[in-house]
């Protein structure tokens, strides 16, 4: 794994924003994997501002989202459908029907679940993934324990997982207590990866994914068998943790 190291949330972004404004210039018809939660909002804010101010297309760009809540519909303003769209989609020149995002309120989640791998497969894979990670190491919605070999499933959140999230519902009664997410092996299978971390919040998390094992206890560990990940991480979330500069590996 590379690792950015940068000041704080706003680099992060910038940072982040450059590298995918770049490829999308460079390839236009790229895959692009996309989280949602708190840290990526600062990308996408980067993503529509350049794409007002220079124009970069992405008209012939197709996006596949992580996860979305069971349950909640495209029109619920909590539903990851309403996110996306909101945060980035309406903003930029992407085809609505190039946006993907898994069905949370499909009449057959488990047919969902493998319409979902099948369309990312049939159609030529992730190019890059934006991820995040949760303080429990979740990435998507894999919760600890999930396993490695995991395609799209449904999910039942961690209790650490609906506190952390339930800031942006009214109460905490009301996140969802499940959801359908990409799984470890569907994520593991993008061609490149980009994980954002910021905040002391994920300070520990950042430890355990430089200094940890591999293992499904700690979800976010597969990424050290990936060929091509970058994590930016800001001072916050790598106070915990002592790196060479430029390397994230123990070695
Ligand atoms: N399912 C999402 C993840 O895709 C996200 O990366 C993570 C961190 O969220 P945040 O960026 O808000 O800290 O948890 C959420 O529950």
């Amino acid at each position: 794994m590379k690792l950015i190291q940068v000041k704080d949330y706003q680099e992060m972004s910038q940072k982040a924003a450059d590298i995918v404004i770049e490829k999308v210039k460079t390839n236009p018809q790229i895959q692009l994997g996309l989280a949602t939660g708190g840290t990526p909002e600062g990308l996408y804010d980067r993503l529509i501002a350049d794409h007002k101010e220079n124009h970069t297309s992405y008209e012939q760009v197709k996006s596949f989202n992580l996860d979305e809540y069971i349950g909640l519909s495209s029109t619920n303003p909590n539903s990851y459908h309403y996110y996306m769209a909101h945060t980035l989609f309406n903003h930029i020149d992407i085809n609505q029907e190039d946006t993907n995002l898994p069905n949370g309120t499909a009449e057959n989640i488990q047919e969902e679940c493998v319409r979902y791998d099948e369309m990312i497969d049939k159609m030529g894979g992730i190019d890059l993934q934006i991820l995040g990670i949760g303080q429990n190491g979740h990435i998507g919605f894999n919760e600890p324990g999930t396993s490695f070999a995991s395609k799209t499933q449904v999910v039942d959140l961690a209790q650490s997982t609906i506190e952390a999230n339930a800031r942006y519902f009214n109460s905490i009664d009301e996140v969802p207590t499940q959801a359908v997410t990409m799984g470890i092996a569907s994520i593991m299978k993008s061609k490149e990866i980009i994980l954002l971390v910021s905040g002391v919040a994920k300070s520990e998390a950042l430890k355990q994914l430089i200094d940890g094992d591999i293992t499904e206890e700690f979800p976010a560990s597969i990424l050290k068998n990936h060929q091509n990940v970058t994590i930016i991480a800001d001072q916050d979330a790598l106070s915990k943790v002592h790196v060479q500069r430029g390397s994230a590996s123990r070695d």
